[in-house]
């Protein structure tokens, strides 16, 4: 038996002494430490946090909040705040003021009288203009889980310490219910009827989902602000604004955007775009337009987004995307659905492709520097990163697999829509239970060789990727302009279940430039940019199969990642540049008879499949699909070339 604490041994019926150390007089303390310095728990509570350092005053010469006090610019903010919250019918409103409702009362100085359009009517005051909207501004991801976790349902910290989160009943995109006004100018502007992702609202009718919107947010307690920067390029940044009523919206904003330092914060005035997300709340069904109880409205004279009947945060995101693709190209910059990585010397390569064709999995390369994953800009000065996160889709992530994205998922990382084990917390990233399109969302310097700045010189290959579910395309192929831009326009490939609501299992589409439902001009701009842009820094596009292999979809077996890997780094290699290379029949594609590897046999797809019949049939098929998608361009010249526009329609299947 081990001796006990006093070294006597004692008989077992009797307890030994408990001898405490004698010093001079001395009450018995707990412990030897000093006391708090707290007369009460209150007190002690209070000591726990620190005040944020006090923003940096500036010394003058910095621009036009230089000169301000601090509350002076605490007030400006507040009423620029204020403002974005306003209701336009009513003189009135909430009053809005800084700060959690659940901490202290709230400091006097930090109330903004709403603004007001008439002088303050004495009569016909309502309710709500008795009330506050608390304003959680730019709240960090600390705070951000918190709200969430103690006040939205189904908000939980996983094990590796991300934020596990449901988007609720919608779990895509709705691109049917995305509306764009219709005025003078974007009449002429935008692209608009068959094809086109506009669907047309009227100005008056924006003017009433908004007010909806902003009577919900305004009816809560409390709303969340976010302010902060789309695009790298310094010269083409744009300031956002998001007014949303979740702590999950903020924080995947607040990653998926670019953060702003404390001092560009402080001078950040007003911004230039301004979503207002009131996604719990439905659209009036009663409300002219309204053909669901979601609508994504969009207002490019007004530069605001109404969002009503979603929570899907992918919505907020690419509704920012169709704003940048009509704003950019207006300064002569193309904006692309695209990834964007850099080797070690300097080539860039972008990866072009819709919705889960690997644009993500293929840029996040741990052998090159990240630029982004999703959102891009190519202008004269080479490309740049439009966010400051990535979106990763988690069905079946492995950490073998793909170690950077899972390492990726950790303290401040939004996980939609996974789910974990109810103890532990670990996710299960092959459970389907809630969707397929299960979503990680990070500041894009959770990769450890993420670009900061996330920009690049000039793109030396143009990656197009396709999911064939069909299986006849082959795994890579180099494509000269004309086939680059012809399939650029198509944007092909077989859509993989549940990005966008209501698709269930992969099918054909084509959605041109790789991102339909995200461009407003007509296609035709934007590739013309892209094969002017191409040719002028000389790079070579390739098209990449990361579908199916050996027989289509039910069949076949979707290509396995590292033979696509290897694909890749030939591509970026230089290597496949100068590979033998022979024309496949129909879409006269040139394919490499071998690379590092990969398995020859499967580098032309007919060798994969055991029915040639069924091969040839199903070739000729697709081919159709992608003639008759080509149809609707026919008539559009690409460019100011003929020549080109010529090239591009020979470039197309033949048979
Ligand atoms: N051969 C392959 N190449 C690329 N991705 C593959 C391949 N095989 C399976 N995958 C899987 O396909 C998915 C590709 O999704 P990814 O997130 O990269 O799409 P994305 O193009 O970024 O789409 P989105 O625009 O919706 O974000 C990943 O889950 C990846 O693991
Ligand atoms: O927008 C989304 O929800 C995800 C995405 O990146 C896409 O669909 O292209
Ligand atoms: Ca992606
Ligand atoms: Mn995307």
């Amino acid at each position: 038996m081990a001796a006990n604490g006093t070294g006597v041994s004692t008989p077992r019926s009797q307890l030994a002494r408990i001898q405490t150390q004698k010093k001079g007089n001395e009450m018995c303390h707990d412990d030897s430490g000093k006391p708090v310095k707290a007369q009460t728990i209150d007190e002690l509570h209070s000591l726990q946090k620190k005040r944020s350092a006090p923003t940096t005053p500036l010394d003058g010469v910095q621009g036009a909040f230089a000169s301000l006090t601090e509350g002076e610019r605490q007030r400006q903010q507040l009423q620029s705040i204020s403002a974005s919250l306003a209701s336009l019918t009513r003189g009135t409103g909430p009053k809005v003021v800084k700060g959690d409702p659940a901490e202290k009362p709230y400091a006097v100085a930090h109330v903004a009288h709403h603004y007001h359009h008439v002088e303050a009517p004495t009569i016909s005051v309502s309710d709500s203009s008795l009330k506050f909207t608390h304003v959680l501004y730019n709240l960090s991801p600390a705070e951000l889980y918190e709200q969430a976790v103690k006040y939205e349902k189904g908000s939980f910290i996983t094990s590796s310490g991300a934020l596990a989160t449901l988007s609720g009943a919608k779990t895509g995109r709705s691109p049917r219910d995305k509306r764009v006004v219709i005025d003078d100018t974007t009449q002429y502007e935008l692209w608009w009827g068959k094809g086109s992702p506009n669907i047309e609202i009227d100005e008056h009718t924006f003017m009433v989902n908004r007010e909806r919107a902003v009577d919900y947010l305004n009816s809560l307690d409390k709303v969340f602000v976010n302010d902060q920067f789309l695009n790298w390029d310094p010269q083409n940044r744009i300031k956002v604004r998001i007014v949303s009523a979740r702590a999950y919206h903020s924080l995947f904003m607040h990653n998926m955007c670019i953060r702003p330092t404390l001092e560009e914060l402080e001078n950040f005035g007003t911004p230039d775009f301004t979503i207002y997300n009131a996604g719990q709340f439905p659209c009036n069904r009663y409300t002219h337009y309204m053909t669901s109880s979601s609508s994504i409205d969009l207002n490019l004279a007004r530069r605001e987004m109404v969002i009503l009947g979603t929570q899907y945060a992918g919505e907020m995101k690419k509704g920012l995307f169709s704003v940048m693709h009509y704003l950019m190209p207006k300064r002569q910059i193309l904006s692309l659905h695209s990834g964007c990585n850099m080797g070690k010397d300097g080539d860039v390569a972008l990866f072009f492709g819709l919705s889960g064709t690997g644009k993500t999995t293929l840029s996040t390369d741990h052998n090159r520097y990240l630029i982004g994953d999703d959102e891009h800009c190519w202008s004269d000065n080479g490309v740049s990163n439009i966010e400051g996160g990535c979106y990763a889709k988690c069905i079946d992530l492995s950490g073998e697999k793909e170690p950077d994205i899972w390492n990726a998922i950790k303290f401040g990382t939004v996980l939609e829509n996974v789910v974990f084990d109810e103890h532990t917390r670990e996710v299960e990233y092959g459970d389907k239970s809630v969707t397929e399109n299960t979503r990680a969302a990070y500041p894009i310097e959770y990769i450890p060789n993420a670009k900061i700045p996330c920009v690049g010189p000039h793109p030396k290959n143009v990656i197009l990727l396709a999911c064939d579910a069909f299986g006849v395309l082959p795994p890579v192929s180099k494509l000269s302009l004309a086939q680059t831009m012809y399939h650029f326009i198509s944007g092909y490939t077989a859509l993989v279940a549940g990005t966008e609501d209501g698709i269930k299992e992969p099918t054909a589409t084509f959605s041109a430039c790789f991102g339909a439902a995200f461009i407003m001009l007509h296609p035709t701009k934007y590739a013309a940019m892209l094969a002017k842009k191409m040719q002028k820094h000389g790079a070579t596009g390739w098209l990449v199969n990361t579908g199916w292999s050996g027989g289509s979809y039910g069949s076949g077996k979707r290509i396995k990642l590292p033979y696509t890997r290897k694909i890749i780094d030939a591509i970026h290699s230089g290597s496949l540049l100068n590979a033998t290379y022979e024309k496949t029949e129909v879409f006269g594609l040139e394919i490499p008879t071998e690379i590092e590897g990969v398995p020859s046999e499967i580098l032309h797809p007919e060798n994969t499949w055991t029915d040639k019949q069924a091969y040839k049939d199903t070739l000729l098929k697709l081919g159709g699909l992608f003639k008759k998608n080509f149809e609707t361009f026919t008539n559009y010249k690409i460019g100011k070339d003929n020549k080109l526009t010529e090239e591009i329609l020979a470039a197309g299947p033949n048979f």
